[in-house]
C-alpha cells in the first residue's frame, strides 16, 4: 500500500470544499472535470499496427489506455465504441439483406401453399400425410414434370383423356414419387387411369422378367375390366 492509498483510506468520506479552496484543488490536481461534450473530451491517436487506436481522455487522466483489440475506442475510460464501424455496417447489411431474403422466401413459400390449398379445395381433393406433392391439373405437365413416355401421354390424349380427373391430378403425381397411396374417390371417376398411369411407367416397357405388377380386385368384373 502506497502513500497515495493510505491517504484515501484515511480521508474516505471527508468531503472537499472545491469552491472554497480551488487553488488546493488546482496544487493537488484533483478539481472535478468540467461537463464538457464528448468529441471536444477525446483525443484519438492512431497507432500505426492495424487500426489500434490510443484514447485519451485528459479530463480523467493524461495516460492514455491502450485498447488490446482493434475494433473500439474507450470513450470517457468506461464507454467504447465501434472503430471500424464500415465493417460493422457492412456486417449489419448482409444481415439484413439475408433476412429480407428469407422473409421472402417464407411469403413465398405460404403464397405457393395457399395456392394449392385453392386448387385442392376447387377440385374437392382432400389429403392427409406429409409432404404431399401438389396436384397437377394437365398430362402434359405430368410428363415434363416426371419424365413419363411421350408415348404414354399420346396414348391417353388418344383415349380423350384430355385432362386428369381430380383423383388423377392428385395420385398419380404422390405415385410417380414411388410412394404409397390409399385413395378413396367416387365410381366412375377415373381410379383405375390413376394406378394403371404411374404403374406403366414404373414398369419401363415390357421386360422378360415374368410378373413384376399385380392389381388385385374385389370381383372377377373389376378385374376385367381394369384388364381391359
Ligand atoms: N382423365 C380422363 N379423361 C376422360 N375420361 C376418363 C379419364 N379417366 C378415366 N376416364 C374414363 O372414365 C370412365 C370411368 O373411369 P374408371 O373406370 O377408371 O373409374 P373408376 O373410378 O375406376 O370406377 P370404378 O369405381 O367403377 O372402378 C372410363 O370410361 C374411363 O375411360
Amino acid at each position: 500500500m502506497d502513500a497515495e492509498d493510505l491517504f484515501r483510506k484515511l480521508t474516505s468520506g471527508a468531503k472537499f470544499n472545491f469552491k472554497k479552496y480551488p487553488a488546493d484543488a488546482q496544487k493537488l490536481k484533483c478539481l472535478k472535470p468540467k461537463c464538457i461534450p464528448v468529441c471536444s473530451a477525446l483525443s484519438i491517436k492512431k497507432e500505426p499496427k492495424g487500426d489500434a487506436c490510443k484514447v485519451s481522455d485528459d479530463s480523467v487522466s493524461s495516460e492514455a489506455h491502450e485498447l488490446d483489440t482493434d475494433s473500439e475506442l474507450t470513450l470517457l475510460g468506461s464507454m467504447k465504441a465501434a472503430v471500424t464501424g464500415n465493417k460493422f455496417k457492412k456486417k449489419k447489411n448482409s444481415k439484413k439483406k439475408l433476412d429480407t431474403q428469407e422473409s421472402l422466401k417464407k411469403k413465398c413459400a405460404a403464397q405457393q401453399e395457399e395456392r394449392i390449398s385453392q386448387l385442392r379445395k376447387h377440385h374437392r381433393i382432400s389429403v392427409t400425410g406429409r409432404s404431399v406433392p401438389p396436384p397437377i391439373v394437365d398430362f402434359k405437365r405430368m410428363q415434363e414434370e416426371f419424365n413419363l413416355s411421350p408415348k404414354l401421354i399420346q396414348n391417353l390424349l388418344n383415349s380423350g383423356y384430355t385432362d386428369p380427373t381430380p383423383i388423377q391430378m392428385q395420385a398419380i403425381p404422390i405415385m410417380l414419387q414411388g410412394r404409397q397411396v390409399l385413395s378413396c374417390a367416387p365410381t366412375g371417376s377415373g381410379k383405375t387411369a390413376a394406378f394403371l398411369i404411374p404403374v406403366i411407367h414404373h414398369l419401363a416397357g415390357p421386360r422378360k422378367l415374368g410378373f413384376r405388377a399385380v392389381i388385385v380386385s374385389p370381383t372377377r368384373e373389376l378385374a376385367s375390366q381394369t384388364f381391359r
